[in-house]
């Protein structure tokens, strides 16, 4: 069984927490990205599951086998880093199969391992050159091709696209998922990059600060943030948030402005009376004329994007954006009325950032 469970794992360095008690349950061949921006410890926390950094406390299972004082090599797993660590002396063949050659697999079962995977990866014509001689791209599909041949059914990954460029990197993206979903191996991803997270993940972890915020579908994760920091650090643009009240009737209350909720589903099924943050996404937002919106709000600038535009409009001295066609913010008038899809729309506790 390949399944990871990583219960309460500790790290420290000196007085500095970076890890506090992580608990996560990964399913056998799920994909699981683990994303947070740069000194979050999501590496921290993926080289503690690999055996190459160790927790002060906590405990790593893979399957039922309790791993966490067992060497990497111990640990049934492999590893693809940003930097591809090819050897460069050898060919990509060799570079593919070294790592079955120490472990003394028999020859044909090597050369077999190796001609599946080079095909899924699209590096067979490659196979005789040398490092040296392949683009940053090819590169790494080499590396990810030899943490796969080597797997027996769990690979980590600490960003291994970031080194591509754009173009390369979509491309990897829909490789390694496809790869994936024909391997069916257990994968942990740790990537800052959201597209990567939303595209590939079945969840996403969302770390801060050593914390797991979320752990659930990407879907899930953008349309249901569990706080607002998942909410604002998922999405672009960032997430619209309005201040307000909450009246405890279903009512957002901004001044003399009241919004009514009614279409919103409060967790436990009541709205407290407390400050709270209205958040809505830009496509879940529709300009209407002012007197017909749930707020009015000054036109600032457009964005035109090619498929579609953003408007910036101010409310209050804040800016918000609003998607929608280019025709139509085009014709934008300076004064606007905002008309907020409560059904998809937030609400968090001022003070705390928890979902009401
Ligand atoms: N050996 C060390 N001594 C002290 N602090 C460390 C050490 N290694 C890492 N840290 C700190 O731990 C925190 C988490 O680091 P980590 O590399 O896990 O973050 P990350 O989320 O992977 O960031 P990045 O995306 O930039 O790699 C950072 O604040 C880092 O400075």
């Amino acid at each position: 069984m390949y399944n990871i469970s990583l219960n309460k794992i500790r790290k420290t360095y000196g007085d500095l927490t970076i890890l506090h008690s992580v608990e996560m349950e990964i399913t056998e061949g799920e994909f699981v990205v683990i994303l947070g921006s740069s000194g979050c410890g999501k590496s921290t926390l993926l080289n503690i599951v690999a055996g190459l950094d160790t927790c002060d406390s906590g405990q790593i299972l893979i399957g039922d086998k309790d791993v966490t004082d067992l060497e990497p090599s111990d640990r049934d797993l492999s590893m693809v880093f940003q930097s591809y660590a090819l050897f460069p002396s050898m060919t990509v063949r060799r570079n593919l199969s070294f790592g079955m050659e120490v472990a003394r697999v028999p020859k044909a079962e090597r050369e077999a391992k190796v001609a599946k995977v080079a095909q899924l990866l699209q590096i067979d014509a490659l196979l005789d050159r040398k490092p040296s001689q392949l683009s940053g791209g090819q590169r790494q599909r080499v590396a990810i091709g030899r943490a796969l041949v080597r797997s027996t059914g769990v690979c980590l990954f600490d960003e291994p696209l970031s080194n591509l460029d754009a173009k390369l990197r979509t491309e990897t993206r829909v490789e390694l998922k496809k790869l994936h979903n024909d391997l069916g191996f257990t994968m942990l991803y740790v990537t800052h990059d959201q597209v990567e997270a939303m595209t590939m993940a079945d969840r996403v972890a969302v770390m801060n600060k050593g914390r797991v915020e979320q752990f659930a579908p990407p879907q899930e994760i953008y349309e249901k943030p569990a706080n607002l920091f998942v909410a604002s650090f998922v999405g672009s643009p960032e997430i619209n948030q309005i201040a307000g009240h909450l009246s405890g009737n279903g009512s957002f209350d901004i001044g003399k402005t009241h919004i009514d909720l009614s279409g919103y589903t409060f967790e436990n099924d009541t709205c407290p009376a407390q400050d709270a943050i209205l958040a809505v996404r830009c496509e879940d937002i529709k300009i209407v004329p002012p007197a017909a919106g749930h707020i009015t709000a000054q036109l600032d600038f457009v964005e035109l994007l090619g498929a579609d535009a953003l408007a910036w409009v101010l409310y209050h001295g804040k800016r918000l954006s609003v998607r929608m066609g280019v025709d139509q913010a085009r014709a934008l008038e300076s004064e606007v009325g905002l008309q907020f899809d409560l059904t998809k729309a937030s609400v968090f506790c001022t003070k705390d950032g928890h979902r009401l």
